[in-house]
This record gives structure tokens, sequence and C-alpha cells, in this order.
């Protein structure tokens, strides 16, 4: 297991720069010129209605849009400029250092494979693990994200776990080799409200206890109450607010921004 430790010890929260970020379709224009920072271990919350951008912003800050996508701007990570980097240089560092978790966890986990193998994946494919070592691995991962029964979890496939408990373990999968960037895109949209406070928790503390910095989209201000130091809000593929969530909850500027928090039955 040292090598596992060593993989934690390797890790650490990353900073962002976004500068004139903008991504096009064809000659359409999606995203016209974002900029924002993120520091290292900070958790950033990005609102905005369906169709504002969040995640074409944060597809291309992790290097996974479509190939027809056309992205110009600068994203530093911890200083180096990523954009423009040819796919080979680009995918040691996105793919070691950023991990994604996303709406509905059925779709990130495959039906067919154990979720103890699905939450070591990432592991496996960077260190050769002997069986005992990836059930260690996968014991610790499911105690980690608050797995009750963690034995069970691990040999159970995703459809005899309820949602809650895939998003745990996709957020496990996540997790597994230490990323320095967690990006969240709706992750408890598709959750019961009950177990959304439980998975919101869980990012909070992660992102402590790993060292990672967080950003999560949302359409729920309420979401980004709970989880965020600060906040930008989109519309229309750029930036309208942006300002710690105490300020954007208590004196939002912009109509977007006021009806996001009025459709969130006002400040949760
Ligand atoms: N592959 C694509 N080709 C062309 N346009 C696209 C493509 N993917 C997304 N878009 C467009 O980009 C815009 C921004 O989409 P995006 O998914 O970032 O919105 P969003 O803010 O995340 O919304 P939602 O909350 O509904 O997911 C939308 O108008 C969408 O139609």
């Amino acid at each position: 297991m040292n090598r596992l430790r060593d993989a934690e010890h390797d890790s650490g929260a990353v900073s962002l720069e976004v500068e004139s970020l903008k991504v096009a379709f064809g000659d359409k224009e999606i995203i016209h010129g974002v900029s924002f920072s993120l520091a290292a271990g900070e958790r950033l919350g990005i609102i905005g209605g369906s169709g504002s951008g969040k995640t074409i912003t944060a597809l291309a800050i992790a290097g996974l849009l479509p190939t027809e996508a056309s992205v110009s701007g600068s994203v530093r990570m911890n200083g180096r400029e990523l954009i423009g980097l040819s796919d080979r240089d680009l995918s040691p560092i996105r793919g070691e250092r950023i991990a994604m978790v996303f709406q509905e966890p059925k779709t990130a986990l495959s039906p067919f494979r154990k979720l103890g193998k699905q939450m070591t994946a990432a592991l496996a494919l960077h260190y050769r693990l002997s069986r005992a070592e990836r059930r260690d691995a996968a014991m610790r991962l499911a105690r980690q994200v608050g797995l009750k029964d963690p034995e069970r979890m691990v040999r159970a496939y995703p459809h005899e776990v309820s949602g809650g408990q895939r998003q745990r373990a996709a957020i496990a999968a996540a997790v597994s080799a230490s990323p320095g960037l967690l990006l969240a895109d709706e992750p408890t949209s598709a959750l019961d409200v009950t177990v959304q406070r439980g998975i919101l928790e869980l990012f909070t503390e992660i992102t402590e206890s790993n060292s990672c910095s967080l950003i999560c989209i949302t359409h729920d201000i309420a979401v980004v109450n709970e989880v965020a130091d600060r906040v930008l809000v989109f519309a229309d593929g750029g930036i309208v607010e942006q300002g710690t969530v105490q300020e954007i909850l208590e004196r939002p500027q912009h109509t977007i921004t006021q009806s996001l928090i009025a459709a969130a039955g006002g400040v949760a």
C-alpha cells in the first residue's frame, strides 16, 4: 500500500487562472471570453440558467470538449498553460489532476462492474495493484465517502444500491487517484432532497481531507450556499456577476442572480 500512500502525498490542490476563454462550435460562439481564478483549495460555485455555458466552460477546463469545438484564451493550472498543448502532453496533466462528478452516477458507472472495481479503476490504471491491495483500497475509499456496510458495497453492482450510494461511489472513483481539482456538474440534481445534503457535506469533507479544489456547477443557489466559498453567475456564455456566496446572496445585482435566488425560495 505504500505506493498508494505516496500517490496521496503527491497530491495537492491546484490553482486555476482562466483568461478570455472562448469556445465555439463552427461559427457559433458559445462562451464569449470568460475570465476567473480559483485559488488552491478554494471551493467555487458556478450558477446560471439552462444553456448559460456552465458545462461547456467546465469541459473546456478539463480538456473534455468534443473535437468539433474550438477553444481560445488561456487556462493555466498551477501556472502552466494548458490551451494549445497537444493531447499527448495534456492528458497526463488533466487526466491525473482533474476529476469530474456528473449529475447521474448511473451514466458515470458501468452497470456491469462491481462498485469496488469501479472505485479503484483510476488507481489500477496508474499502479499495478495486487487483488488484496485493490480490495483494501476499495474498502478505504468506501469508508471515506461514508458508504455504510463497505464490505457489501464494494461487492454490489450499481443497480443494487440507492441513488445516493451510487453518487458516493462515483465520488470515491473520482477522488481515488487524489486529483487536485474536483469538477462536479449538478452532482445532486438527480437525488432526493433528503440525500442531497449528505452528498454536499461529503464534497466539503473530501476537498478538505484530500487537499483538493472544487468547482461545483449548479442551477440551485442553495447547493452553492452549502459547498462554495465564492460564486460565479453565468448567463448567455459569460460571467455576469461574481463574489463571495454571502455577497451574492445578500446583495444580488443581476436580474438572473435575483431570479435564481427566488427560484430557490429565497436564501437557503
Ligand atoms: N456539441 C455542441 N454543439 C453545439 N452547441 C452545443 C454543444 N454542446 C453544447 N452546446 C450549446 O452550448 C450552450 C451552453 O451549453 P451548456 O451545456 O454549457 O449549458 P449549461 O449552462 O451547462 O446548461 P444546463 O444547466 O442545461 O446543462 C447551449 O446553448 C448548448 O446548446
